[in-house]
């Protein structure tokens, strides 16, 4: 039987992530043997910089695609998250595993919720989409740039940089991190990022074997959900040096072959003082995220966009 190269990053999120995947296609698959390859991402390297700056999304992928391209690696797990809103020709996502928790937590160093920290308390986070809805939330707030991985900004806030932190659930679950959470931000106060919470899985769009054992791990509902934000994000033309954000949920009981969609789009200003959201349902994921994009971009949006894009 076949041993499937899997590439991943290092960090150990992306191990954990990986090593989950494995195992679920392993239960999937027995014959099935799999060996990972780790891969240092131009993201990983640059940790004194806010992303935004040096050329956003795309930076914890692009190594791992050209491993790919390259046939040195069959598949690779990547938080859905990070992923472009355009994958490079020849590649496709071959499959999106269950959607975990996609929101938003707040962690604070004395247990204070979003509502009780202190006047002008420090909150960090180096996403654009976090902080202008922090601060449109509660504009006292000061805003600081945190970077690292989940251990790092734990320990960052914890030596008493900063009052809280803000971070994805989906990250700690995924760690069995053993911490107390805050707060779950709910959505109507934090929509989450494009993608938050889910996993995609990219292999060669010609490799139909690796394409057959994938679509075992496939959950339509969550691949509806995540089409449907990104449909959104990619008529956006936006990376994450812009405070966007996109968060779709399924009807299940709407039926099985094509459910209800209902998707959630955010365009903010980076300061938090102008924040538009949209809510639509449909059926068709891909039209659902152009439609709640266009009405956004409609609805005075569009002048937010392109200050943002200007100014960076
Ligand atoms: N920005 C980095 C990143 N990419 C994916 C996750 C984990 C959560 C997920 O899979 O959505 C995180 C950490 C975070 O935002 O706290």
């Amino acid at each position: 039987m076949k041993t499937w190269k899997v590439g991943t990053r290092r960090s150990m999120l992306a191990l954990t992530q990986t090593g989950w995947v494995i195992e679920q296609l392993q239960q999937l698959a027995p014959e099935a043997r799999f060996e990972t390859s780790e891969i240092v991402t131009k993201g990983d390297k640059i940790l004194d910089v806010t992303l935004a700056k040096v050329g956003g999304k795309g930076l914890f992928v692009k190594e791992i695609e050209q491993s790919l391209l390259d046939q040195q690696t069959d598949f690779a797990v990547h938080s859905m998250k990070d992923m472009p809103a355009e994958l490079p020709e020849g590649l496709m996502i071959g499959a999106v595993p269950r959607r975990v928790d996609p929101r938003d937590v707040l962690l604070s160093k004395e247990g204070k919720g979003l509502d009780e920290l202190p006047e002008n308390a420090v909150v960090g986070t180096s996403s654009l989409r976090r902080a202008a809805q922090l601060l449109n939330y509660r504009p006292d707030l000061k805003i600081e740039s945190i970077r690292g991985n989940i251990d790092t900004r734990i320990r960052k806030m914890n030596e008493g940089n900063y009052d809280a932190i803000i971070l994805a659930a989906a990250g700690l679950e995924r760690v069995k991190w053993n911490g107390t959470i805050t707060q779950f931000l709910p959505v109507e106060i934090s929509v989450p990022a494009v993608g938050q919470g889910a996993l995609a899985i990219e292999c060669r769009t010609d490799d139909a074997e690796t394409r057959a054992l994938l679509a075992k791990l496939d959950h339509l509902p969550t691949r509806l959900a995540v089409t449907a934000e990104r449909a959104f994000l990619n008529r956006l033309q936006g990376g994450c040096q812009v405070p966007i954000g996109g968060y779709a949920t399924i009807d299940e009981a709407s039926g099985e072959q094509a459910p209800r969609i209902t998707l959630t789009g955010l365009i903010a200003d980076p300061d938090g003082t102008q924040i538009f959201t949209h809510t639509e349902t449909g059926v068709d994921p891909e039209a659902l995220g152009r439609k709640v994009a266009e009405h956004l971009l409609a609805g005075g949006a569009g002048e937010v966009l392109a200050k943002v894009l200007e100014e960076n």
